[in-house]
């Protein structure tokens, strides 16, 4: 009897099992048919993981996957792909790119929502994930803020950190005549400050400090803990879940620093009549009204690779916005402004190191300048005359574009545009290549009125960093650097496999 009683329950259990795992499994399939309805070519996905199997389980990067399947569908003038369970389209066809990105933007002008202001507002309202007339009117408003004569203003705050990274160097150096690092944690701080003092006007030196609560909140951004890992990787999966557990995205602490920070400085600096010349009192003028749209005839040179600003963001707009938007523009300094410009900074420092006769040119031209400059501080003008720099950042971002989606991995490297894509070779954009350069082939800032608004803020940022860096240090392989270059996945993005070691040499000037 009892035997028959316990057979029964394993019976029911397993059909339990069997149920769900067969529920389970729809659900993690249910839009795979995406692509195949439409007659647009793709590669078989997996359950639950899509395309992106090897780079889950760290047999391969996304740049890797995207390289392979551009390649492969190419001629096809566009393909499919899944994120996970997201479909996700790649345009091959350079017209095609033109027509979605600038002729029929309007059909087009939204980022993929991964993250709803219901749920997150200091990442969902931030300009990235706005939509619609909310998006055009946060792009007005910021746009001013990324024109020349406001970068012009930041541009001592930034040589700071520069500097203070320097000052960490030479003392590193001073025992054994050089250091050994992984310059890409140098790096790594460095924007830390950078966004500190520019987004949230603070100035703080986490090289020398590592304690203080900045540098520790922005830790907890940049290298979320496993269970925020976890919290993100369902958000992405089934946000519904996520509700229904009553999950946040974002650690309440956390929030709770930037957000008062960002609110805080505003009161005190509106209590004392404090100007500093940063995004907080950019962003200040635009709550009170007082912001004056872009100057359409901002004609200085900005580097190859910056992208214009479109209409769209040049309208004059009188909106009033919430504490919690302000807090959400300031953040956006780190979801799309930290990884981007530090990973390239990492890649940058790599590719001089790794080619002696790019360093040498490049040193050549920062000394010339410094002898140009004659003691006095360098100014953006100056930073904008040097063409060789220009040409090597502007390699740098087609080499390796840290795009989050990769979709630039194909275009890049089609061999067609770019003749040994694998090559590193600034000579792409001296001053006769650089006009024969097929229009839309090189997008390493986006496209179109969604383009990235901080293209011009980037360059500058890299620039000053490559040029103090190179100023007073060479770069030289050492015992830990890896050559050829091995990529490894950090979710979709990617970077040096064991991280940028290098030998940072002081120069003996
Ligand atoms: C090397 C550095 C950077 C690269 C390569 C880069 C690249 C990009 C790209 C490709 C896009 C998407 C454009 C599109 O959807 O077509 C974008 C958007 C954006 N980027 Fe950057 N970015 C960089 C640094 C920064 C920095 C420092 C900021 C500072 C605030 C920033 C702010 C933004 C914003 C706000 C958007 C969204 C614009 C909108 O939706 O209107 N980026 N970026």
């Amino acid at each position: 009897m009892s035997c028959c009683l316990s057979l029964s329950c394993l019976q029911s259990f397993l059909i339990l099992v069997s149920i769900s795992l067969l529920i389970f499994y729809k659900w993690a399939t249910s839009t795979f048919d995406f692509f195949a309805k439409r007659n647009i070519a793709f590669d078989k996905p997996i359950p639950l993981f899509g395309n992106l199997g090897e780079v889950v389980f760290q047999k391969g990067t996304l740049f890797h996957v995207v390289r392979r399947l551009y390649s492969k569908y190419k001629k096809r003038k566009y393909f499919g792909r899944f994120n996970l369970r997201m479909p996700f389209l790649t345009i091959t066809d350079l017209e095609l790119i033109k027509q979605i990105g600038v002729k029929d933007f309007l059909h087009f002008s939204n980022h993929t929502p991964f993250i709803d202001a219901d749920d997150e507002p200091l990442f969902g309202r931030s300009l990235l994930m706005l939509k619609d007339q909310e998006w055009k009117d946060m792009r007005a408003t910021l746009s001013p803020a990324f024109t020349g004569n406001k970068l012009r203003q930041m541009l001592p705050l930034i040589s700071k950190c520069c500097q203070n990274g320097c000052d960490y160097l030479k003392e590193q150096s001073a025992r054994e005549g050089h250091v050994e690092m992984d310059i890409h944690q140098l790096f790594i701080k460095f924007i830390i400050d950078m966004i500190a003092t520019t987004a949230f006007g603070v100035e703080i030196n986490s090289l020398k400090e590592e304690d203080n609560k900045f540098y520790k909140t922005a830790e907890r951004v940049i290298h979320p803990s496993l269970w925020t890992t976890i919290r993100m990787f369902l958000y992405v999966i089934c946000r519904k879940l996520m509700k229904l557990l009553g999950l946040s995205l974002i650690d309440e602490n956390l929030k709770t620093y930037l957000r008062s920070l960002v609110i805080d400085t505003i009161k005190h600096r509106a209590e004392n009549g404090i100007i500093r010349p940063d995004m907080i009192h950019l962003l200040m003028q635009a709550q009170q009204g007082k912001i004056s749209p872009q100057e359409p005839q901002d004609e200085s040179d900005h580097g190859f690779a910056a992208v214009e600003e479109s209409p769209f963001g040049l309208r004059s707009v009188n909106c009033k916005w919430s504490d919690e938007d302000i807090a959400a523009q300031c953040f956006l300094f780190f979801t799309a402004g930290f990884a981007t410009t530090s990973l390239t900074l990492g890649f940058c420092a790599y590719e001089i190191m790794a080619n002696p006769d790019v360093q040498k040119k490049l040193i050549t031209e920062i000394d010339e300048t410094r002898k140009m400059l004659n003691g006095r501080p360098i100014a953006y003008e100056d930073l904008q005359k040097m063409k060789y720099l220009d040409m090597v950042i502007s390699e740098v971002l087609r080499k390796w574009p840290p795009q989050p989606f990769n979709d630039l991995a194909g275009l890049h490297y089609d061999p067609e545009y770019w003749p040994d894509p694998d090559k590193f070779d600034p000579e792409r954009f001296n001053d006769e290549n650089r006009q024969k350069i097929k229009p839309f082939s090189y997008l390493p800032f986006g496209i179109g009125p969604r383009n990235c608004i901080g293209s011009r803020f980037a360059l500058m940022v890299m620039k000053l960093m490559v040029y103090s860096l190179l100023s007073e240090f060479t770069l030289e392989k050492s015992s830990k650097t890896q050559v050829p270059l091995v990529l490894v996945a950090i979710g979709f993005q990617h970077s040096a496999k064991g991280g940028f070691w290098m030998k940072i040499k002081p120069r003996n000037i």
